[in-house]
Order: C-alpha cells, then sequence, then structure tokens
C-alpha cells in the first residue's frame, strides 16, 4: 500500500487548516514556477499552491486546495479583486489553468484567453474559427471545458474536432489534428489530459450515431499514438478488433454498427502513475433506446462504464459498467476522482464516481472490483445494487423500449450529476457532490429511423413527453425540480449535509485547506459554505448562472480565487424556461471573475432581464401542420430552443421571436440556412418545406396558448 502520490497535498492541507499558515511561508514551501511542465510538475501538482496545472488540479482529480490564507474566518472579506469580459454569450464551464503568474481560460466555441493571473491584463487570445453550423452537432452547447498543458504548450479541442497546440507563451497555432471525421456529428467540449508527453482526447456525439473512442496524440508532433474504441465496430472489423472489443462484441444484438452505438469519451479522465492506468468515462448508448439500437438486449460493452486503460499503449485492462444495457442516456462521464480511503480497517486505492444514474460508487482502482454503492439522489430505476454481481436491479417498467410504454424516471437524462466537477476535501473525508433532482419522462417511438442528417437520434417521442401548457402541472415539475451541494461521506456512504436549491444545474465545485467549498449557483451567485456543516459563510452576486468549476492559486504571497462565469449547457436549453428558470431566471454575462481578500472591485450595474412580449400572430394553421410540427420540433429544435416551444434566456424564445409573422423569413432561416454563421443551421436534408412551415404553425399555436394563459395570469 502505497499512500505516497496523494498524502503529500493532503497532510499539508490538514497542517495548514490547523495552524493558518500566512501566505509569505506558503509562497515558499511550495515551488511557484514550473517554467515547462513536464511529468514531474504533473505528479506533484496536488502540492503545488501557486499554480492550477491540469484539468481537476492534479492525476486525481480531488479539486482540492491546500492553501488556507482565505478560511472559513475571513472569506467574508473576500472581494474582487479583476474581471474580464468574454467575448461569446454561450455556456461558459472551462476550468482555467494557471502557471507561472499566468491564466488560461476556453470559452465557448472553444476559444482560448491568456491574462496576467494578478492583474487581469490580457496577454493573447486565440480563436479557432469553429464553423457556426458545427453548433447542431452539439447535443448540449456549444461548451469547452478548458486546456492542457505540456512542456511549453497548451492543448486544446474544439467543437468540430481538432486537437490543436499552442504555444503557451504566444498563442500560436503548433500544430492542429484533426481527431474525427467530420462528416459526421462528433464534437469535442472536454478537456484534454496529458500523460508522459501523451495527450489524450476524448469526443461527444452519442445523441447522433455515432461510435466513441478516446485517442492519444504526441504533444510535440500530433502524431496519432493510438486509439482504444469503446464498443465493437462493423462485423467486417472483427478479425482485426483488439481483445477486448471481440469479449464486448458477445454483448451486443442486432446492427448496432448501423447507428454507431455511442460509448463517447466526452468529459471524465482521471490517472494513477504508479499503477499507470489512465481511467476514462464512458457515455450513453446511441440511440438511446436500447430495444433498437441492441435489440434482445445485452449488457452492450462498454456503454456507461469506467474503464481502466495502460496510457502508453491504449491497451484495456479493466473495467467497471455502471448501467448495463443503458436504455436511459445513463452516461459514466461524469468526475472520475482517486482517493485513498480507509474502508473497513483498511486503505484502500479507490475511484470514485457519481454518475448521471444517481448511485455513488466507490471501486477499487487497481481492480476494478465494486467496494460500496449507495444512491446520493432519490431514484426509481432501480429497486438497488446487487453487491454479488455489481449490477443494478432495474425494475422492468424502467425498460420501456421493452414494455413500449412509456417510463418516468427520475434521475432521468440530465443525470442525478452531469458534468459539473465534484470536489474532496481529505481531512473532512467529504465529496462534494453538484446534484440535480429531476425527472425525464421516456416515450419509446414507434417505427422509429434513424436521419442521417439531423436532429437527436434517440429512439425515443421527444414530443410525447413535452410538458402541457397546463400551470398545475407545470407548477408541480417545477416544484419537482431541484438541486443540491452534497456533502457526501464515501466510507459511510451516506449524505452528512447539503445545501438545497430551488433548481438544478448549479456549478462545478472546489475545496480548501481553509475550511471552504465554493460553487456558483444557477440563480447567479458564488458562494464559499463551510467545509463541516455547509453553513454559507461568502456570497458575490456573479449577476449570471455559474456553472463552471472555480480555482485558487497562490501570487507573491496572495491567494486568489476565479471561476469563469456564464449560464449555459444542457439544461439552460433543453428543460425550457418552466424548468430551467426554477432557481429564477438568469441570463448569460460571460465572464471571469477573480477574488482575493481585501479586493473591492466592482460589475458594472446588472443589467436588467428583457424578454421580449409574447405577441404571436394569430393561429391559422391545421391540426395536421400541429400534429407534424410538434413530432419535428421535439426531434430537431427542442435540444436547444427549449421544450414544447418554451425557450430560455440563452438562445432565441421562438414563441416571442418577430420571425414567426413571416412565413418567408421563416423558410429562409429554417429551410435554407440564412443564420448559419450564428449557430442555425438550415434543415432541408431532413425537413421538407411544408413540414418546416409545420413547426412555424405549431410554435405559433402554442405562443397563443401561452399567452392566453399568461393573460389569465397562469
Ligand atoms: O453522448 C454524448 O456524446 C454527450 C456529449 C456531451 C458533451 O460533449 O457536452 C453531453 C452529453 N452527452 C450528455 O448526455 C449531457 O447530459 C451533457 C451535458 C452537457 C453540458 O455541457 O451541459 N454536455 C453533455
Ligand atoms: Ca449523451
Amino acid at each position: 500500500m502505497n499512500l505516497g502520490k496523494w498524502a503529500a497535498g493532503a497532510a499539508m492541507g490538514i497542517a495548514l487548516a490547523s495552524c493558518q499558515t500566512t501566505g509569505e511561508e506558503l509562497a515558499q514551501a511550495v515551488p511557484a514556477q514550473v517554467g515547462s511542465v513536464d511529468g514531474a510538475d504533473l505528479l506533484s501538482a496536488a502540492a503545488n499552491n501557486a499554480n492550477w496545472l491540469t484539468y481537476g488540479r492534479d492525476y486525481a482529480e480531488q479539486r482540492y486546495s491546500p492553501l488556507a490564507q482565505i478560511n472559513a474566518g475571513n472569506v467574508g472579506q473576500l472581494g474582487l479583486a479583476w474581471y474580464a469580459d468574454m467575448d461569446t454569450a454561450r455556456g461558459q464551464e472551462a476550468t482555467p489553468l494557471v502557471i507561472d503568474g499566468q491564466l488560461f481560460v476556453t470559452t465557448a466555441w472553444s476559444k482560448v484567453k491568456a491574462y496576467d493571473a494578478t492583474t487581469g491584463a490580457p496577454l493573447w487570445e486565440y480563436d479557432p474559427q469553429v464553423p457556426g453550423a458545427t453548433a447542431v452537432k452539439a447535443c448540449c452547447d456549444v461548451v469547452n471545458r478548458g486546456v492542457a498543458a505540456w512542456g511549453d504548450k497548451l492543448f486544446l479541442g474544439t467543437l468540430d474536432g481538432r486537437l490543436i497546440a499552442l504555444d503557451r507563451a504566444t498563442g500560436e497555432e503548433v500544430w492542429s489534428e484533426v481527431t474525427v471525421d467530420q462528416s459526421m456529428a462528433y464534437t469535442i467540449t472536454g478537456a484534454p489530459r496529458v500523460i508522459d508527453g501523451k495527450v489524450i482526447i476524448g469526443n461527444g456525439g452519442a445523441e447522433y450515431t455515432t461510435r466513441g473512442y478516446v485517442s492519444a496524440y504526441d504533444a510535440e508532433t500530433g502524431e496519432m499514438l493510438w486509439r482504444f474504441y469503446t464498443v465493437p465496430g462493423a462485423p467486417d472489423e472483427a478479425a482485426s478488433e483488439p481483445a477486448h472489443l471481440a469479449a464486448a462484441r458477445e454483448t451486443w444484438n442486432g446492427e448496432w454498427w448501423k447507428l454507431g452505438g455511442g460509448g463517447t469519451v466526452w468529459d471524465s479522465m482521471a490517472y494513477d502513475a504508479e499503477l499507470d492506468l489512465l481511467y476514462i468515462g464512458v457515455g450513453n448508448g446511441s440511440p438511446w433506446n436500447q430495444a433498437y439500437r441492441s435489440p434482445g438486449g445485452g449488457d452492450n460493452l462498454y456503454l456507461s462504464s469506467i474503464v481502466a486503460l495502460r496510457p502508453s499503449t491504449g491497451e484495456y485492462v479493466w473495467h467497471y459498467q455502471t448501467t448495463p444495457g443503458d436504455t436511459w442516456d445513463f452516461t459514466a462521464t461524469q468526475h472520475i476522482m482517486l482517493a485513498d480511503l480507509e474502508i473497513d480497517g483498511e486503505v484502500r486505492e479507490v475511484l470514485m464516481q457519481a454518475p448521471k444514474n444517481g448511485f455513488f460508487y466507490v471501486i477499487d482502482r487497481a481492480t476494478g472490483e465494486l467496494i460500496s454503492a449507495n444512491n446520493y439522489v432519490a431514484q426509481n430505476w432501480t429497486t438497488g445494487i446487487d453487491m454479488e454481481t455489481g449490477r443494478p436491479i432495474v425494475v422492468p417498467e424502467a425498460r420501456y423500449g421493452d414494455t413500449g410504454a412509456p417510463f418516468v424516471s427520475t434521475p432521468g437524462a440530465g443525470g442525478g450529476h452531469n458534468w459539473h466537477p465534484m470536489a474532496y476535501h481529505p481531512a473532512e473525508g467529504l465529496v462534494f457532490i453538484p446534484a440535480i433532482e429531476a425527472a425525464f419522462p421516456y416515450v419509446p417511438e414507434e417505427d422509429w429511423e434513424p436521419d442521417p442528417n439531423y436532429g437527436f437520434n434517440v429512439g425515443i417521442d421527444q414530443s410525447a413527453g413535452f410538458l402541457p401548457a397546463d400551470p398545475e402541472i407545470r407548477a408541480a415539475s417545477a416544484a419537482a425540480t431541484k438541486g443540491a451541494l452534497i456533502a457526501w461521506d464515501p466510507v459511510a456512504q451516506e449524505e452528512r449535509w447539503r445545501v438545497q436549491y430551488p433548481g438544478p444545474w448549479n456549478g462545478g465545485a472546489l475545496a480548501t485547506g481553509g475550511g471552504l467549498v465554493f460553487q456558483g449557483t444557477a440563480a447567479g451567485n458564488m458562494a464559499a459554505y463551510s467545509v463541516t456543516d455547509g453553513a454559507e459563510l461568502w456570497r458575490f452576486r456573479a449577476q449570471t448562472g455559474v456553472v463552471a468549476p472555480p480555482i485558487t492559486y497562490m501570487i507573491d504571497g496572495e491567494q486568489y480565487l476565479a471561476v469563469l462565469a456564464g449560464w449555459g449547457g444542457i439544461w439552460p436549453l433543453a428543460p425550457g424556461g418552466f424548468l430551467n428558470e426554477t432557481s429564477g431566471p438568469v441570463q448569460n454575462i460571460s465572464r471571469l471573475l477573480v477574488f482575493k481578500l481585501g479586493a473591492s472591485g466592482e460589475l458594472p450595474p446588472e443589467p436588467e432581464l428583457v424578454r421580449l412580449p409574447l405577441d404571436p400572430p394569430a393561429f391559422r394553421g391545421s391540426e395536421e401542420q400541429v400534429a407534424s410540427g410538434t413530432y419535428d420540433y421535439g426531434r430537431y429544435c427542442a435540444a436547444c430552443h427549449g421544450d414544447n416551444a418554451v425557450g430560455s434566456t440563452v438562445l432565441p424564445d421562438l414563441r416571442r421571436s418577430a420571425v414567426l409573422q413571416s412565413e418567408q423569413v421563416w423558410q429562409t432561416i429554417v429551410h435554407d440556412g440564412a443564420l448559419e454563421q450564428r449557430g442555425m443551421v438550415g434543415f432541408s436534408k431532413s425537413l421538407s418545406a411544408d413540414r418546416i412551415e409545420a413547426i412555424r404553425q405549431f410554435v405559433i399555436f402554442r405562443a397563443n396558448q401561452d399567452k392566453e394563459l399568461e393573460q389569465r395570469g397562469g
């Protein structure tokens, strides 16, 4: 048993928390300058308080900083040191890196910005010029979660599937490699990781008939070194495939390869240097509905699994499947965190995950053995986990593809927890989970066919579960849709305390040696809570929903807290205003916010949230048009423009759009693609002009329904 690599940071945290070391002492205790980033820097990142060198702060992805200058006693004096406005108004999900006094952050549309981390002076910026039309390939907003560092370079995955190396000093492009088939709906939203000079990158797209994989590229040259597919390919590939895919093939039925199969690796990774294992989180099936993807069932390896790989070769070592035979978009791409925990008197090297399916898993990270599991949010799709087999005991109704009947599941497709990073406080032994409490109706679609061009290819009828225009049902659904910051004891597998929020989609977490856990909120605040009981100790009005996780660093003896603010991601788009505004409506004001003790900077006055009036033309369409428009809106429009045509504050609320007034203008945009550069493609490859007009009639119909309710005070 070796505690070495994780113990350094943890032990330091305990020491600092108890004696409140001054900034000067701290600054001397850690290497302030790393220069060219090498393996030793990344392996010691947990103890490097000056910097934030990799996505999850260290390879264990604990997001715990021992820094204690800002602490439970003085956090009330935390103020704005500087801020920077971003030039995109879409979801901001990135974790900044801080290296040698410089801060690097990515924004929506995969842009990169560099600042002096002390003053906020801009150093350089880089725009990969992602074509606007790429937006339609992204299931969940045009987000990016950050860069990775190695040597004197930074590495960026772009929404259109490129992996780009930048010169860290200048922001100039050094090399660029296309990592996906750009004729398909692959995207990259996740941050790369670098292990021993190999840049590891996955991709997204499992809502659109893709096949998931993760690849490694040489940091110096951009040469691809290996690629690991998560699901087996077409039968003619069987002869040449590695053993892990031959084994997986036994768990599939039908002609899944024609539908991609899914299993994208779109977010989480972690690395254990001593075991030399890279852990990847694998996503959902494509399509979701297993009855279409793999008729007759099967586990469908390696969907919804954590897989351990040898990072030098991409060779399979072990896997643990959280959701066998996924049919609910229950990805296991959520944050993977490594820690050493004392369980039953024995220190175990564990891996922890709170995937979408609602269960918190503690797994032996050497072998993949399940140590314990318990649900961290309410769930109704199982009666628990069978500890003998490590499998969920699924209730029969949950398999809606087999029954042919709808199933309302909690958690739903948004998960009990999504991509928002968790944080760990080693001295408290707590994992902080940005949790979601929300249900989702899975309505199987009869005679479903994939569309090779556009739209969600998931095998469920996405309009059948629309929230009806009924004030009581809307209010009841909104009341049942909540969020929480859950302080979870992973040894006891139980909740210690929670901060309850009125709505989901609160930000990623950061824990510190100052006895604090920091989190932004869907209501538009940055907050600090006591790690011991969740008491709120500080709050700053961020003016926009904060979904990204904060970071902390220390320069010249002063501790800083930084967070990229900006409302977006899937929740502010797809569920529509009645469910995504349960914390209150917020707008997207994308800004990097940086705080330190005693600072008193102010943001410009908060602009009022302006909504266009709900003033649609009179409905003159037919019932047939509404029926056709309802279905097509669900399949092609709802993921961005909102459930049942109720839009958000981020993208146009079509009920309020002046474009509704004109059939011709509507066709120019929706059929011909007049707004393609802004991310709205023309759908003529999938939809005829008649079907597109029917969508307009559906939106007019819905807008009139809601206007009437508004007039009645509904
Ligand atoms: O299946 C996929 O390939 C895939 C990709 C992504 C992504 O890359 O952002 C998300 C999801 N799925 C997903 O299921 C999901 O809930 C989700 C939320 C978000 C987000 O950034 O808000 N991305 C994604
Ligand atoms: Ca997905």
